[in-house]
């Protein structure tokens, strides 16, 4: 089995819904403040000093995409379930079992972090303490463990474990830096968690990083015309900077020939380069390839010429 036929395997699991935001099926998703698919706020942050019921409403008014809370206590999922599409069971809290009961009574979907020192078993109990309550909408994050260093240190090979275990879809909580996005989701994160108050940037920087790793490691099911054809702008996506980056290589190639451009033209190595894609697109195969390729080749050709100047027509 190929590598990535291997990686698209053990992506299959069960999708869980937050609003309109799927997460398990589909792209990697990106969990955070401004720039991000979906938003969150902590009530935590406050202390209990701020009322629940100004925050919430504040962070709904503000934004009318998918919106996840985490609770500073129970006082506040009546405010929580009234204008929120998702709770956040914060690390902090993940030991507290009345809290995570009272919370998967709600019925909205549950994003469970994993808390600093907790083991695989004691994470997948607080999912399983949600389905006790008749809850199975359950998103695990994998938000790292303290280590000898100041900050924690994310275990992919953990939420990786997490997800092959218990079929459910799992983040990880890259706090305010984007630049773990690419390794987590090519590990089979489902999306990535940021900061609430992370830089706009970060959450795009994340998000554009998932998407083409994303193509690559997740095979995409589409059931509507709209999702085929966002699956396929994310293909797209790919292929283009694919492109870009074989011209840069294709004109440098060019500079290197005794006799570059058109006139250095290689057939041969051409037709061989064509069999040896097709051997990975074996549906295409080399038939379709060829005119592809022909076209991408000669699109490099024509570039080199033109900026060295030597355009032929
Ligand atoms: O490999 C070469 O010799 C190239 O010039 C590169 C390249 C290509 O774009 O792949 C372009 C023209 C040749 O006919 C064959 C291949």
């Amino acid at each position: 089995m190929s590598l990535t036929a291997d990686l698209e395997r053990n992506l299959e699991r069960g999708a869980v819904r937050v609003g309109t935001l799927s997460v398990g099926a589909g792209p990697a998703v990106v969990i955070g403040g401004e720039g991000a698919d979906a938003r969150w706020i902590s009530l935590r942050d406050h202390h209990g000093r701020v009322p629940a019921a100004q925050t919430v409403a504040e962070a709904r008014a503000g934004w009318s995409g998918p919106l996840l809370v985490e609770p500073f206590s129970a006082a506040d999922l009546p405010e929580i379930a009234a204008h929120a599409d998702g709770i956040v069971i914060g690390a902090a809290w993940m030991q507290d079992f009345q809290l995570v009961r009272a919370v998967a009574r709600l019925g909205l979907p549950v994003l469970v972090q994993r808390g600093p020192a907790a083991t695989l078993q004691e994470w997948l109990a607080i999912a399983d303490y949600c389905v006790a309550e008749g809850n199975d909408q359950v998103v695990l994050c994998e938000s790292g463990s303290r280590t000898h260093q100041a900050d924690t240190t994310l275990d992919l090979a953990l939420m990786r474990a997490a997800r092959r275990t218990s079929g459910r879809p799992v983040l990880v909580g890259l706090g305010e830096d984007p630049s773990l996005a690419a390794a987590a989701v090519a590990a089979g994160a489902d999306g990535l968690l940021l900061d609430p108050g992370a830089p706009e940037q970060a959450a795009l920087d994340a998000g554009e990083v998932a998407r083409i790793v994303g193509v690559v490691v997740r095979r995409e099911t589409p059931g509507s015309v709209p999702e085929a054809r966002g699956a396929i702008d994310r293909v797209d996506a790919v292929l283009a900077v694919l492109l870009e980056r074989r011209a840069e290589l294709a004109g440098t190639i060019q500079r290197l020939k005794p006799v570059g451009g058109f006139a250095g033209r290689d057939m041969d190595r051409e037709r061989r380069l064509v069999a040896e894609m097709a051997r990975r697109a074996p549906t295409l195969g080399e038939e379709r390839l060829a005119p592809i390729m022909n076209a991408v080749i000669e699109a490099g050709l024509h570039l080199a010429e033109e900026r060295a100047g030597t355009r032929r027509d």
